[in-house]
């Protein structure tokens, strides 16, 4: 088993959550928060505020990003793990935009689309909500059926 390490980023505000439509690549076609591999060259940080950077326009500064989830996703049949470090911002700088990867929205919490994201978000977004740290760890057969998982809430990271 190998592993990839990626990042993502959910930009809150009290009653809502800042979701990019996937337009191309891993996970297209679904909502999601913003983020992609760490490269070689940066911290798990500054790849968090770079792809947010990326794919969404706004600004986050290191002060304001916050870690509140980790998630180790296997697939069967791939023998790379998928380690993604979650992270929350209340506090951002910019106008989020289109790109070419992600169409960017606002949902009220109620109306978060579960039904259009990946099936391990209707577990943790719960704990992320509440202000709950977590780690898990979640075994996919294909893009949409979740054969197990784990889901516990830490102290810190
Ligand atoms: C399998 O379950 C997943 N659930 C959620 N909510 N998010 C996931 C899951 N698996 C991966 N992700 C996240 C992690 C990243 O934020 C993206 C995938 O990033 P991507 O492969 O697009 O990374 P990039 O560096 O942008 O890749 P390209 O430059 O090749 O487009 O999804």
């Amino acid at each position: 088993m190998s592993r990839k390490v990626l990042t993502l980023v959910l930009i809150r505000k009290p009653n809502e959550v800042l979701l990019g439509y996937k337009k191309r690549g891993f996970g297209s076609n679904k909502w999601n928060g913003f983020g992609g591999k760490v490269e070689d060259n940066e911290s798990i940080c500054e790849a968090a505020i770079r792809e947010l950077r990326e794919e969404s326009g706004l600004v986050v500064s290191p002060a304001n990003l916050q870690q509140v989830g980790m998630i180790n996703f296997e697939f069967v049949g791939d023998p790379i793990i998928l380690e993604v470090h979650v992270f929350t911002s209340a506090m951002y700088e910019g106008q989020h935009f289109e790109t070419e990867e992600m169409m960017p929205k606002w949902f009220k919490l109620q109306d978060i689309p579960f039904h259009e994201m990946w099936a391990d978000d209707r577990l943790w977004f719960p704990l992320f909500l509440s202000g709950k740290k977590f780690q898990g760890y979640f075994l996919f057969q294909g893009h949409d059926v979740i054969l197990k998982h784990t889901l516990n809430t830490v102290e810190h990271f």
